[in-house]
C-alpha cells in the first residue's frame, strides 16, 4: 500500500530503578493517504512526539510496525524529513549551508546543492539570509531555514513536531500560510504527505485534511474528524461556521483528554 500504514504500534520506556515502564501509547493503528495533510491533537505526554519520532525512524516501537510505501521503516531516511519544535540548525554553517548539507552528503556537487538551497531559501522568503548564521535569525526565520532544510532533501513524508510552537502568533500564522503553500495547497499532485503534532487547534484544522485527537496518556487515537474545507485556505476560513464548528467539537475532546491527563 502506498503511503503511511501503522499497525498496533506500542511504546512503552523501562522504568527508572524500580520503577514500573511507562506506557507511552497503546496499540494505534493509522493510514496515511500519499498526499494526505493530517494534524495531531492531544494532551501533554499522550504519546504524539513519541509516535512521530517513530515514524521517523528515531524511535523503535515495542510493539507493532510500521511501512512507508510497503518498506518497513526501521530507520531515519532521506524520504521522511522531520522538523522538530526547538531549533536544531547546526549553529556553525551558514543558513545556505544548512540547506546545502542533506544535498552534499547525498552527492550532490556544490553547484547542484547551491541550486537546490537557492530553490528553497527562495521558496520559504529567506533571500538575503543566505549568509547569516543561525544565531542571527528570529525564531520564525530559524524555523524557515529547518523546513528549507528538510525540503531540500526532496521528502516524500514531512514529520513536524510543533514546529511553530515557540513563534508568536503573527509569526505563527504567516508560519502556516508558508506551509500550506510548500505542502502544494495549490498543486494537489505535487502534494508531499504530511503529519503535523500541534497543541493549537485553530493551526490543526486550518492546515490539515484531517485532523486525529490522541487520548490521554497512554495515547491512541480517540477522533478523526475530516476537516471540510478546500484548498489553497486564506486565514478569513478561520471565522467561517464550518470552521467554528470543527473547533468546538475538537475543543470539547480535548479538554476531556486534558482533564483525564491531569486527574491522573
Ligand atoms: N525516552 C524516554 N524515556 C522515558 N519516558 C519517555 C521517553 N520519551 C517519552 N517518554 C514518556 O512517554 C510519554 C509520552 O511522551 P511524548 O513526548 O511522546 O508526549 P507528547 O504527547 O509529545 O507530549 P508534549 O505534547 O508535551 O510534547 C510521556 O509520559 C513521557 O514522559
Amino acid at each position: 500500500m502506498n503511503g503511511l500504514s501503522i499497525r498496533g504500534l506500542t511504546r512503552s520506556f523501562p522504568g527508572q530503578g524500580r520503577a514500573a515502564p511507562t506506557l507511552a501509547l497503546q496499540p494505534t493503528d493509522l493510514d496515511v493517504r500519499p498526499g494526505e495533510f493530517v494534524s495531531i491533537l492531544g494532551p501533554s505526554g499522550c504519546g504524539k512526539s513519541t509516535m512521530l519520532r517513530i515514524v521517523a525512524g528515531l524511535d523503535r516501537p515495542t510493539t507493532g510496525s510500521i511501512h512507508w510505501n510497503g518498506q518497513s521503516v526501521t530507520r531515519p531516511g532521506r524520504e521522511r524529513g522531520m522538523v522538530f519544535q526547538s531549533y536544531t540548525l547546526f549553529p556553525w554553517l551558514t543558513v545556505e549551508q544548512n540547506i546545502e548539507f542533506g544535498p552534499r552528503e547525498r552527492g550532490a556537487s556544490a553547484a547542484e546543492a547551491r541550486d537546490i538551497a537557492a530553490t528553497f531559501i527562495a521558496r520559504t522568503g529567506l533571500r538575503g539570509f543566505e549568509r547569516h548564521w543561525p544565531r542571527q535569525l528570529s525564531g520564525g526565520m530559524q524555523q524557515r531555514t529547518a523546513l528549507a532544510r528538510a525540503l531540500a532533501n526532496d521528502p516524500e513524508i514531512l514529520l513536524l513536531d510543533e514546529p511553530f510552537g515557540a513563534l508568536d502568533h503573527q509569526t505563527r500564522e504567516l508560519m502556516q500560510e508558508l506551509l500550506l503553500e510548500v505542502w502544494g495547497a495549490d498543486r494537489p499532485e505535487q502534494r508531499k504527505t504530511v503529519l503535523f503534532v500541534t497543541h493549537d487547534i485553530d493551526e490543526a484544522v486550518f492546515l490539515a485534511n484531517r485532523v486525529l485527537v490522541m487520548s490521554a496518556r497512554p495515547g491512541r487515537i480517540k477522533t478523526e474528524l475530516s476537516v471540510p474545507l478546500s484548498y489553497p485556505r486564506d486565514w478569513m476560513v478561520k471565522t467561517s461556521p464550518e470552521f467554528a464548528a470543527m473547533k468546538a467539537r475538537l475543543m470539547s475532546d480535548i479538554r476531556e483528554e486534558v482533564r483525564r491527563a491531569a486527574l491522573g
